[in-house]
């Protein structure tokens, strides 16, 4: 293979950006160790200038994680790009990303600058951020909405002041491969001093063809993919970056190019996403969803058995779907269960192995057999250390069709207990309601949703409560259990929880 492309992953800001995916600093951390483990060459860690909160994210992971360049969005100002720089200082390596509008609209009606005034914010905030780092990276912001001999002269000008790399968005996800392919092509013939240059591609997916597009992109010269996990991100979604791969490597025979991404870390960077985010993925979503490997119609099936390739152009184990080999149930013991989780892609430190294989135990005694599905639940739904300040002790519910329910929560803090009873028309509002007697905010639940996560009657039940507390950010809570009730509950003490930790 000749060329080698690079992967910028923005899940924590482009895709933090989706509705509902907002992340705290602890799953902001295991998200950006997941990303090193993925061999991603560039984490978005955030946007600096945004908040404190995102700030200080950005400065953890870039004390943290080591191999991949760090790197914070920034707008066109000295403000924005002095935070951007103070949260990534001290990474292995540092890139500062700032980004402007270039597109009349936006230029007109957004920023209220003229052509001129956006070039010459350009020069002087390119050549501003360029005193901190040598690594720059300039986005014009709706690139593909802007005059092209326009686009020209505004990266000319972030060129000269010192960007190593040029971002061609397409931020409102309007292209159509063949027409992206010619944009960057017209770029690279127009624009003096690209050809020194990485060129990047971030599309979105507002027309389903962000990852068409960037690959039509990498066809044209472009070096860097920008995506993210999933395909979470504003709006419809940015490019999902396990696709991009996938397609990359599926099919190298097109595109003989190599990139540094260990695709058996993706299936547990996906669930992990879905699990910190509480947004699943369709059962039809390439690569990652439920169904991306099931052969359900009898002639595939029958194909299948004789030679996998007849349906299958790549294989579960690449992108690190494990075979399931051994059983887990109640007589398993902690070797056979940290061997199932090393194989899921679990590697836990010695206290949440612990109270993971307590809960595993605890389960095994209500089901026959743990899945590969239960044990994600179980170590997703054991809190990180330090995380748990409510735990539920026990619940008493009364309901019915004729009568109002009632709700008695007993939780612990410490070596507190409280108990408080509520009544509402369901039982698990009157349970949420107990427990904000409890914790003496005003909680509000802004979004909840419900599902088995594995089949038959002894299913486990995933329950996601993403709730505000006096009014502040929104925050996922997330409970599993055999039982509904008690999944809600766990999932609306879990929101409480993070939100006293943030
Ligand atoms: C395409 C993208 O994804 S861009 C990234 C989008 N991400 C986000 O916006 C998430 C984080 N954003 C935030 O927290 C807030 O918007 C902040 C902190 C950045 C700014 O907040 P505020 O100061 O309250 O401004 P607000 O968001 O209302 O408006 C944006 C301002 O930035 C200006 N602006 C927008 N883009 C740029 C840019 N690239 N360079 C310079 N200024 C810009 C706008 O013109 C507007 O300026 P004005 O206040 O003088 O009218
Ligand atoms: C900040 C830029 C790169 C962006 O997210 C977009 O244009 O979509
Ligand atoms: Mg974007």
């Amino acid at each position: 293979m000749g060329r080698t492309i690079r992967i910028f992953d923005t899940t924590l800001r482009d895709g933090e950006q989706s509705p509902g995916c907002s992340m705290n600093l602890n799953e902001k951390i295991e998200v950006a160790k997941q990303l090193e483990m993925l061999k991603v060459d560039i984490i978005e860690a955030g946007f600096a200038a945004a908040s404190p909160g995102d700030a200080a994210a950005i400065a953890a992971i870039a004390d943290i994680v080591r191999g991949s360049t760090i790197c914070s969005l920034a707008r066109c100002n000295e403000k924005d790009i002095d935070a951007a720089w103070n949260s990534i200082r001290r990474a292995e390596n540092a890139r500062i990303h700032t980004f402007l509008a270039t597109s009349p609209v936006h230029m007109q009606y957004k920023l209220k600058m003229t052509p001129d005034e956006v070039v010459e914010s350009v020069a002087h905030n390119v050549a501003y951020a360029k005193k901190y780092c040598d690594d720059i990276e300039f986005s014009a912001e709706d690139a593909c909405r802007s005059d092209l001999d326009f686009l020209c002269r505004v990266f000319e000008t972030a060129i000269k002041a010192g960007a190593t790399t040029i971002n061609i968005p397409d931020t409102v996800g309007y292209m159509i491969p063949e027409e992206y392919a010619a944009r960057i092509r017209y770029l690279r013939e127009h624009t003096p001093g690209i050809e020194n240059i990485v060129l990047s591609c971030h599309m979105h997916n507002d027309l389903g063809m962000a990852v068409a597009n960037s690959l039509a992109g990498v066809e044209a010269g472009i070096d860097q993919i920008e995506c993210t996990i999933n395909g979470i991100g504003e709006r419809a979604g940015n490019a999902s970056m396990e696709e991009c791969v996938m397609a990359l490597k599926t099919r190298a025979d097109i595109f003989g190019i190599a990139c540094s991404i260990d695709t058996t870390q993706i299936y547990r960077a996906s669930r992990m996403i879905q699990t910190i985010t509480g947004v699943s993925v369709a059962p039809t979503k390439p690569i990652v969803g439920a169904n991306a490997f099931a052969h359900e119609a009898g002639i595939h099936q029958h194909g299948v058995m004789e030679n996998k390739e007849t349906y299958e152009i790549m294989t579960p184990e690449s992108v690190g779907i494990p075979k399931n080999a051994i059983v887990l149930g109640k007589h398993s013991g902690r070797h056979a269960f940290e061997e199932r989780l090393r194989e899921l892609g679990y590697t836990l430190d010695q206290e949440k192995l612990n109270k993971t294989f307590e809960k595993f135990k605890a389960l095994a005694d209500k089901k026959k057999v743990i899945k590969d599905r239960d044990l994600e639940a179980l170590v997703g739904a054991v809190p990180v250390s330090g995380e748990e300040r409510y735990t539920l002790d026990r619940f008493v519910i009364n309901s019915g069709n004729t009568i109002t329910s009632t709700a008695v929560i007993r939780v612990k803090k410490g070596d507190e207990t409280f108990e408080r009873a509520a009544v509402s028309d369901g039982p698990i509002n009157a349970a949420f309601r107990a427990i904000n007697k409890i914790v003496d905010k005003d909680v509000e639940l802004e979004d909840y949703s419900l599902r088995s996560m594995t089949d038959g009657e002894d299913a486990q039940a995933e329950a996601i409560a993403k709730i505000s507390v006096d009014g502040g950010e929104i925050v996922t809570g997330r409970g599993v259990s055999t039982d509904v009730i008690e999944a809600s509950i766990k999932a609306y003490i879990n929101g409480i929880n993070k939100y006293f930790i943030d």
